[in-house]
Order: structure tokens, then sequence, then C-alpha cells
């Protein structure tokens, strides 16, 4: 038998005790690319990838629409075939799984959408239950219990015989990721998840997925267009533009020095920076234009007095903000600066640990 049995062994051991060991779950694409065929032609959707997502990660891609994003989801959970290259999940090659193989590992990989895709005949717990009866290998007490722990979980406890139309999006999208954990996959896959919710109602979301990952230590892959949901959740992201990964890395390296035009467009956008407006303000401030990323402690540190009193520099602030990365906390400030010693303020900011950059 093929299988990989630390992901198989079915219900109540399976992910959680292979968790504990801390091995399940590592996704590596090798060289894995997908042409749609239409009309007897290849349409390109992704060129040749490698990526690699560690066990417990929450990744994140960002793109725009087109750019790639659903096809290397649907890829890592094979509900598209690759046209080239390998799928591995925990150094097994899934490529080439025959039918019941890949039905085992689907429940491995629970998933969500942007619109819930719940079976609106069905009331919320036979909702949660459904991937579970489907699969056929789970006893009526099993089930039972599950769906109550799933509730819990999401809040939902009281809701369990309301139908989907009862529910607000933000609760059927709980519902969404309570089917997903019911086979309790070891990776969550999140397509555009809170795309179709309003800002409140994604931060809740975006918390509860945050808190599955670090209770459960689920791998979570996440697709969105908008990078301050990568920004609040995610420790790696990867940006995609016409079929392939332009930028990567730590969400707080890619979020604060953006290097591909794509990935800085995404920024600003989450950042709600007019860039036409922040060109005007430049034109009217004098002397040097520095921007300053602190990151951490140089955060919250009484930094600008300091550096004044001791290079005697004047500054003015254009434009300025402080916030969070996840749990690390950041700020970026666009000072402009006059008269007194530039190059020993400058230093005295880097010797902080704030990395500044000459904008003019
Ligand atoms: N089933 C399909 N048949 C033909 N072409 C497809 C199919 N699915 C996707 N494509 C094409 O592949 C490319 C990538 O699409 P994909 O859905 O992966 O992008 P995306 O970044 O997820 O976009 P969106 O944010 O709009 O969902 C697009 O050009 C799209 O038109």
């Amino acid at each position: 038998m093929r299988y990989n049995q630390r992901l198989f062994v079915p219900y109540p051991q399976g992910v959680g005790q292979c968790l504990t060991e801390g091995l399940c779950s590592v996704i590596e694409l090798d060289q894995v690319q997908k042409s749609y065929q239409v009309g007897g032609r290849a349409i390109p959707a992704l060129q040749p990838t490698d990526l690699t997502i560690d066990t417990g990660e929450v990744f994140g891609i960002v793109g725009h629409s087109g750019a790639g994003k659903s096809t290397l989801v649907r890829l890592i959970n094979l509900l598209e075939r690759p046209t080239g290259g390998r799928v591995l999940v925990d150094g097994e090659d899934v490529t080439h799984y025959d039918a019941a193989e890949l039905r085992a590992f689907r429940r491995k990989v629970g998933m969500i959408f942007q619109h819930f895709n719940l079976l609106s005949s069905r009331t919320v717990a036979d909702n949660i239950a459904f991937p579970m009866k489907l699969a056929g290998i789970y006893s009526k007490a099993q089930i039972r219990d599950r769906v109550a722990e799933l509730l819990a979980l999401v809040s939902l406890t009281d809701q369990g015989n309301k139908y989907p139309s009862q529910l607000s999006g933000g609760q059927k999208q709980r519902v969404g990721i309570a089917r997903a954990l019911a086979c309790r996959p070891s990776i969550l896959l999140c397509d555009e998840a809170t795309s179709a919710l309003d800002p409140q109602t994604t931060q809740s979301v975006l918390r509860l997925l945050a808190e599955i990952n670090r209770e459960l230590g689920l791998t979570i892959v996440l697709i969105t267009h908008e990078m301050d949901v990568v920004r609040r959740i995610c420790d790696r992201v990867a940006v995609m533009d016409g079929g392939r990964i332009v930028e990567m890395g730590a969400v707080t390296d890619v979020f604060l020095h953006p290097e591909h035009p794509t990935t800085r467009d995404f920024v600003f956008e989450s950042e709600n920076v007019d860039r036409d407006e922040l060109q005007q303000d430049f034109e009217h401030a004098a002397g040097r234009i520095l921007r300053l990323t602190f990151r951490g402690e140089s955060t919250y540190k009484p930094l600008l007095g300091h550096v004044a009193r001791q290079s005697g520099v004047d500054f003015s602030i254009l434009s300025g903000r402080i916030d969070h990365i996840k749990d690390t906390p950041y700020g970026q400030l666009t000072l402009s600066l006059v008269g007194g010693n530039l190059e020993q303020a400058m230093a005295e900011f880097e010797a902080a640990d704030v990395h500044v950059e000459v904008v003019r």
C-alpha cells in the first residue's frame, strides 16, 4: 500500500498524532505547471513553480484577478491536475494517487470558499457532518460528537438546526470552516475566504483562522487580493503575477520592503496611500526626504526628538502610520529634514535599528 501512514491513520488518532510528532503537512511543489485546454489551445495559467510550505505555517498567496492563485491552490489538493511537475506532501508524491488514495488524501486537506458553498437544503449541523458521512468511515456517535465540538469551536453551538439562509455571511463562513475541519485535516486551503465579508466580519473570521492555526497546528494556505489580510495573519507570502510567483518571503520583509512593482501596488493599496497626493506633498517639502521603517521594539522608542537634538536637524512629518504585521508592531514615517547634520541623523536612526530609505 502506498499510503503515507502518517497522513492516513484514520480518526481519532490520525492527524492529531502526526501533528504532535511535528511531521505532517509539508507541501512541496516541484516544477508544477498548469495549462488549460480551451478550444484546442493550451492556455498557460501557472508557469513551472517551485514552492515549499512548512508545517503549521499560515502562507498567503496574493495577486490580481487571473494571476493564477486559485489554480495554484487547487493543484495542492489536486482539484486540478498539473500538466507538469510533482506535488509532494510530507515528501510523498501525491500526483499519481488513484481514486481511492485521492479520496483519503482530500480528507486531510480542508478547503473554504469565498461564497461558502454550503448545501442550502441541509441544516448547519448536517452541512458540517456531510464530509464525515461521505467518507463512510465514522460511526454516528463520532459524527455527532465531532459536530458538537466543531459548533463550539466556531461559536455556533445554538445554530446547529438552522439553515444557511438564516445565517449572516460571517456565520456561513464559520460553518464552512467547521465543515472543512470535520475530518481533522492537517492542511486548510482558503480561497478568498473573506472577500464576500464586511471589514468587521473579516476581522472575526481571520481571528478564528489564526486561533485554529495556533491551537490545532494546522497549515493554512490562504488566497487573497488584499495585502491587509496577509498582514494580519500570514507568516509568509507569495505574490503572483501572470502565472508566476514574482516575490516571496516573510510578510514583515515583503510588506515593509516590497521589491516587485506588483507587490508595491498591493502594499500602497492596503495603506490607502494616494501616490499622486504624496508626490505633491513632496514637492512642497523642503530639504531631504527620508522614509523610516520601525519594526518591533524600535516602534515605540521616543527617537525623533533624540535624533533632532543630537544632529541639529529640523523635521516635519509628511506621512506616518503605526500598525501590526501579525504580532509584530511596525511604524513608517516619511519626514522632510532641513539643517543640522543629516549624515549623523541617518546614522542615529540606523543605530536604533530603524531602516532608512532616502526618497529625495
Ligand atoms: N477551468 C479553466 N479553463 C480555462 N482557463 C482557466 C480555467 N481556470 C482558470 N483559467 C485561466 O487561468 C488563469 C488563472 O486563473 P486563476 O483562477 O487561477 O486566477 P486567480 O488569480 O485565482 O484569479 P481570481 O482572483 O479572479 O480568482 C486565468 O487566465 C484564467 O482565465
